[in-house]
């Protein structure tokens, strides 16, 4: 049996679990099923109760007491402990039917989704097919803000490239925390962030002025220098060169704009196709069984 499922990715309070939240609300409201998997080991309070959660396989306080670790390193050891105990995610996942929408909210650390093979031995075992057979989508979300900082901007999209590259599955990015940006950028100005024009790096507010010799003591100094603007150059011309990433938008206290973007999830993994016919409208049928 087919299953159908988004995995939730980003950088660190890129908004995820909000999302995820603002996800399972609209399913509700659509009669919709889902089932909430958080595999974050730190996180402590959910406003949806997940239906599986990795601290009930292991605790990441314990990993860092008994092995020494910090956070990050902690993490590490337990997404590897979770890869050598898949029964954990694949007796709770097996018994789920085509309707649901599984979501997995993810850690914000950026080691998993870049030097690290984890998440692509995840990704294959939830999607092989012959086993759980999850058609996923990944969704990859950075926090609108940086595009008030132009470099920071394309070290967020190149991350998210990498993790599409890396996956192999279908991808949406999605430029979350919209609300923080609106009234701050012109419209036509955002478009060429939802799908990064290069030619942003040219003409960012200040560059004109700027030789590129930085101030001698300024901490900022390296942020300005020529050798930091021909790296921000090769890093966008390598994301224009793929041509592969654009945004969506996300107003997470909008619940139109949470329902476009599943739209498109729901879309990427063909979710409508598998679906059987629905039974009429309860609502009518009761009215008809009054009169
Ligand atoms: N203004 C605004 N704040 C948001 C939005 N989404 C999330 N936040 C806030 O951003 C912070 C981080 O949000 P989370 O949803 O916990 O982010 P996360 O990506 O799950 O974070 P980690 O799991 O720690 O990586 C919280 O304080 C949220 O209230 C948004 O759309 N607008
Ligand atoms: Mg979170």
């Amino acid at each position: 049996m087919s299953k159908y499922g988004v995995l939730v990715m980003g950088p660190a309070g890129a908004g995820k679990s909000t999302f995820c939240t603002a996800l399972i609300t609209h399913l509700h409201n659509n009669r919709r099923s889902c089932f909430y998997v958080n595999l974050d080991p730190a996180a402590e309070e959910f406003a949806h109760e997940p239906d599986l959660d990795i601290k009930d396989l292991i605790s990441l306080e314990d990993v860092m007491e008994d092995m020494g670790l910090g956070p990050n390193g902690g993490l590490i050891y337990c997404f590897e402990f979770l890869l050598e105990n898949l029964d954990f995610l694949t007796e709770a996942l097996d018994p789920l039917t085509e309707e649901y929408l599984i979501i997995i909210d993810m850690p914000g650390q950026i080691e998993l989704y870049t030097h690290i093979p984890i998440l692509p031995a995840l990704v294959k075992h939830l999607t092989r097919t012959g086993a759980l057979d999850v058609n996923l989508c990944a969704a990859y979300l950075l926090e609108a803000t940086f595009v008030v900082d132009r470099a920071k901007f394309f070290a967020g999209t190149l991350s998210a490239m990498s993790a599409m590259i890396m996956l192999e599955v279908p991808h949406v990015n999605i430029l979350s925390k919209m609300d923080l940006v609106k009234g701050q950028i012109a419209k036509r100005d955002l478009k060429r962030f939802v799908d990064p024009d290069t030619t942003l790096l040219d003409d960012e507010p200040g560059a004109e002025e700027d030789d590129g010799q930085g101030v001698a003591g300024d901490p900022q100094t390296l942020m300005k220098g020529n050798s930091f603007k021909r790296l921000n150059r090769a890093v966008a011309g390598l994301i224009d060169s793929f041509s592969m990433v654009s945004y969506l938008r996300l107003e997470v206290q909008d619940e139109d704009s949470v329902g476009a973007i599943l739209s498109y999830i729901d879309d990427a993994i063909q979710y409508h196709e598998a679906q059987e016919p629905k039974e009429p409208n309860d609502a009518i049928e009761v009215d008809e069984a009054d009169d």
